[in-house]
């Protein structure tokens, strides 16, 4: 019996509800397996967690979730009592950081049974490459004066090591995958990262002859991926085009609700973190309708990573019946709770 100790973050908002729901369905999923078993420890790191104790997580919080296989977080983020870049950079943002988790890979594919906004959705199933590590999201900057004169200053730091990386692991999963990358550029703008990421893209390919590539600007892509998501296989971006391209994949798809995602750690020197795109919908926290399906597809996500391919595959196709068969929840056009779709996913599983 192979045992994998995982640590996890609820975090906030329906964090705490999608992420007991999608534990449930992964020890669901080990006892169909029969040759696996999970610990999970939780840790109640969150801005609950800040209110009380100045801090998102504890002085030592990597060191201890640096002993897990994995890390399993639900979202981060209650900007009605803490500031977002305060409770996102103190927990989320420092673990993507901290353990380098330099990769975040978030798929959007057509679901069975969802009503996607798209007239007519061809069979679309694409993966976005998102760098996680510098890009537009870095700490270089400052703010200077007040009042009239006051100035911010935000820096976008693109390192030929962290484009490289994520390009690499992007035209090796599109090797794996149908032989298409997609590159996310804005080089019409953006006078000296953007080129820079096309000249590296382009050194890059070279080692990659046998993928075919397009580099398209943002602005249309992101029109692209409402219009035609069918023609796009792996699609590799900075850090914020990654993010806004992923919210637009999770909507075409039905809704954000049910987009996964996982930050990958390449060097294996600190575990990977499983997290859905979503946040943590302070909207509609405590009404017991937030949509599981995120958390549980990001679960399978995390099987795939411990190497369980199969049984991975096995848990997403039972969680497109359940869509399929119209058991969902509010956000994608049904009327079911958390806690009706988790049952019935577990329920399909089992047998
Ligand atoms: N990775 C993370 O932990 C992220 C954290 N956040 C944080 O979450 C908080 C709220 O941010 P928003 O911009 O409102 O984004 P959000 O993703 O939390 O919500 C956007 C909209 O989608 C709906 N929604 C999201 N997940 C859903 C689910 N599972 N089921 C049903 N409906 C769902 C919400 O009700 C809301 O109307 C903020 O503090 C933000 O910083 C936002 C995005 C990612
Ligand atoms: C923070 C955020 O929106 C994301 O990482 O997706
Ligand atoms: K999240
Ligand atoms: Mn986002």
């Amino acid at each position: 019996m192979k045992l994998l100790e995982v640590a996890v973050i609820p975090g906030d908002g329906i964090g705490k509800e999608v992420v007991p729901a999608a534990l449930e369905v992964l020890n669901a999923a080990a006892d169909v397996h029969g040759g696996i078993s999970f610990r999970f420890d939780s840790f109640p790191w969150s801005c609950d967690y800040y209110e009380q104790h100045g801090k998102m997580m504890p002085e030592d919080g990597l060191q201890t979730l640096q002993n897990f296989e994995a890390v399993f977080l639900g979202a981060v983020g209650d900007p009605a009592r803490v500031p977002d870049h305060v409770s996102l950079w103190g927990l989320l943002i420092k673990i993507r950081r901290e353990f380098q988790q330099v990769i975040n890979i978030r798929p959007a594919k057509y679901f069975r049974g969802l009503s996607s906004p798209l007239l007519r959705p061809n069979d679309f199933d694409l993966l976005v490459v998102r760098e996680n590590s510098e890009g537009e999201y870095s700490e270089i900057g400052g703010r200077l004066h007040k009042g009239d004169d006051e100035i911010a200053i935000q820096n976008a730091v693109f390192t030929r090591k962290g484009t490289e990386r994520a390009m690499r692991y992007a035209f090796d999963l599109a090797r794996k995958r149908r032989g298409h990358l997609t590159s996310a550029t804005k080089s019409n703008g953006i006078v000296y990262s953007m080129p820079f990421w096309d000249e590296v893209f382009k050194d890059v390919h070279k080692d990659y002859p046998d993928v075919q590539t397009t580099s398209t600007h943002i602005d249309a892509l992101a029109a692209f991926f409402v219009t035609k998501p069918q023609v796009f296989d792996v699609v590799v971006a900075s850090n914020l085009f990654g993010d806004i391209l992923t919210d637009i994949g999770a909507a075409i798809m039905g809704g954000i609700g049910i987009a996964p995602a996982a930050n990958i750690n390449l060097n294996g020197k600190y575990p990977s973190m499983f997290e859905p795109v979503h946040g943590s919908a302070p909207d509609i926290y405590g009404l017991g309708i937030a949509n599981p399906i995120g958390q549980i597809w990001t679960a399978k996500m995390m099987l795939d990573h411990f190497g369980y391919l199969e049984l991975g595959q096995h848990l997403l196709d039972v969680v497109e019946s359940v869509t399929y068969d119209g058991i969902k929840t509010k956000d994608i056009g049904g009327s079911a709770t958390t806690r009706e779709v988790t049952s019935e996913i577990i329920r399909r599983l089992q047998k």
